[in-house]
């Protein structure tokens, strides 16, 4: 069974008379990675804040896993596991150090933290570096970390806020395969925002998000197969750069 992790409904948001968000509504499913594509400025970041509830927004509506953020934010944000652009890790602690203190937040006890950590690494192929301190180690692997980090609390919607940003081309791919496995082996509802189009997998869905409004969404291969565009690249041309159909 589909299941809906995250579901926005007509949602708009201005800073002032600016307006960033203008009647987006969208859902993501449970076992698929959805990709937000829009240039700079399309309002990506401003929807991540809403989600995280870093701000409020008085038009419409956000639920995870069935739970309004507002009336049952509690409930809904224990679903949220959250990668930001900028890095939030301490360099100065080691990784499990770093690992463990975010699950003590959680309220997860040592025992069910360090078997927990020790999954999330291995899965990430980062379990042989756990003792280094994060200072020591590249972007890619610091990235790798804190998706480790926002899975500890077996969150239903991972965000991941352009997270390949800065990396290079293999740390790239590897960030975009691990995350793809991780949506495939445990059902996990990802939400990935880029501007970048060869980020985007075949079997992806995708938003398309173009001047705080939603241009396009569904399956890449159902957009793709309406539409008679030939690829993601093609999609974002016309959807964000005036000719449109
Ligand atoms: N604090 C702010 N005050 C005023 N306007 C803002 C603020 N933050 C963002 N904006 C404006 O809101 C719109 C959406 O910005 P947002 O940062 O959400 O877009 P984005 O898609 O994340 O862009 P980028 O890829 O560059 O991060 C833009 O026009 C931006 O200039």
């Amino acid at each position: 069974m589909t299941e809906i992790a995250l579901a926005v409904e007509n949602l708009s948001f201005a800073y002032g008379a600016k307006k960033a968000l203008d009647a987006v509504s969208f859902k993501v499913q449970s076992g698929e990675c959805t990709i937000l594509l829009g240039p700079n400025g399309a309002g990506k970041s401003t929807l991540f804040s809403l989600i995280t509830r870093l701000y409020d927004a008085r038009e419409g509506r956000i639920e995870l896993c069935g739970f309004d953020i507002k009336k049952q934010s509690l409930q809904a944000l224990a679903r949220l596991g959250v990668v930001f652009q900028q890095t939030t890790l301490d360099p100065d602690l080691s990784v499990t150090q770093n690992l463990r203190y975010h699950a003590a937040l959680h309220g997860i006890g040592r025992k069910a933290a360090d078997k927990r950590i020790q999954e999330e690494l291995e899965r990430l192929a980062m379990f042989e570096r756990r003792g280094e301190k994060v200072r020591q180690l590249n972007g890619g692997h610091k990235r790798r970390v804190e998706i480790a980090r926002a899975l500890l609390h077996r969150p239903s919607l991972l965000l991941l806020d352009e997270p390949t940003v800065g990396l290079d081309m293999p740390s790239r791919q590897a960030i975009v395969s691990h995350v793809h496995d991780l949506v495939s082996q445990q059902n996990l509802a990802v939400l990935w925002a880029t501007h970048l189009i060869d980020e985007i997998a075949a079997d992806d869905s995708l938003i398309v998000l173009h001047k705080g409004q939603v241009k396009a969404s569904g399956k890449l291969s159902e957009i793709l197969h309406t539409t008679g565009w030939a690829d993601p690249g093609q999609v974002f041309q016309k959807l964000t750069q005036g000719s449109q159909a």
